[in-house]
């Protein structure tokens, strides 16, 4: 039986250069936020160890089987008893391979889920911003989901929720929330961050939240900000700003089935239609 409401803190704070100080903010953030919310899941940004950028992939990047970040996040995780989505890390693989890997902590502190971004942010908005992560990073062959309090949650980082279809798969497998560590550019946030927000959720009548860094106007990447949660129905539970913030929503299922009851697209879905289609193109 899952639980009929879960608590979700989304912890939007400034990323530095100093991996040591980056993680000792995150100690002390979701310790704070665990006191004063009492929340069963929280969620951390992008790149929550490390700024974003080429310059600083490699250098920043570590094991996520020993490395000292995970070992971090698991305790935090035990020490605190949530569901700790530890934002997303750089990652050397193996073969020494890099990844941006989210990376998911019960509350006895067992590394749970592990998600490689899948579809890397490689964009040229003309004149104005270009990045090519696919320069540096390898993308993440599979999707992932956890389960917490008997609700399945899917994961993607960042450019991943502008690939609708990938949305739909999780809700058809069953995901009832889904998270989104991000950094979305100062190009394309103010015009496309909350339309995708809303729209994920609307699309596929859950709950979805997109977490953050703060903007840091000194960074190489300067990120939009504006961590979000929004509801089944396409509003706005909760939205940071682009400083320093910890948002905190309850996120309900009794609220989410009433969605689905009222406007029950999931049935009226006409896949057949789409089917036959599909052969003709
Ligand atoms: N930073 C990203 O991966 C995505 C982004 O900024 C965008 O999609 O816009």
């Amino acid at each position: 039986m899952a639980a009929q409401k879960l608590r979700l803190a989304l912890i939007q704070f400034t990323v530095g250069s100093d991996k040591a100080a980056n993680l000792n903010k995150i100690c002390s953030l979701v310790k704070q936020t665990c006191l004063d919310h009492k929340p069963n899941i929280v969620a951390l940004p992008e790149c929550c160890n490390s700024p974003f950028g080429h310059e600083y992939f490699n250098e920043y990047a570590e094991s996520i089987v020993d490395g000292p970040s995970v070992k971090m996040f698991s305790s935090v995780a035990k020490e605190n008893k949530i569901f700790l989505v530890a934002g997303s890390v750089p990652e050397k693989g193996n073969d020494g391979k890099l990844f941006n890997t989210t990376t998911v902590f019960n509350p006895d502190g067992n590394h749970i889920s592990t998600f490689r971004k899948v579809h890397l942010f490689d964009i040229d908005v003309k004149g104005k911003f270009s990045f090519q992560e696919s320069k540096t990073l390898t993308a993440g062959d599979s999707l992932a989901t956890f389960s917490a309090y008997g609700w399945k949650i899917g994961l993607g980082i960042c450019y991943d929720i502008r690939f609708a279809e990938m949305a739909q798969l999780y809700s058809r497998a069953g995901c009832k929330l889904l998270i989104y560590p991000a950094a979305f550019s100062m190009a394309t946030g103010p015009y496309h961050w909350e339309i995708l927000t809303r729209g994920r959720a609307l699309d596929n009548q859950c709950y979805v939240a997109a977490v953050s860094p703060s903007r840091c106007l000194t960074a190489s990447f300067v990120a939009y900000g504006h961590s979000i949660v929004v509801n089944p129905w396409g509003e706005i539970v909760t939205k940071a700003d682009e400083t320093d913030k910890t948002i905190v929503a309850d996120i309900d299922l009794n609220y989410l089935e009433e969605v689905r009851e009222t406007i029950p697209i999931s049935k009226q879905k006409k896949t057949e239609v789409f089917e036959k289609f599909q052969k003709e193109i």
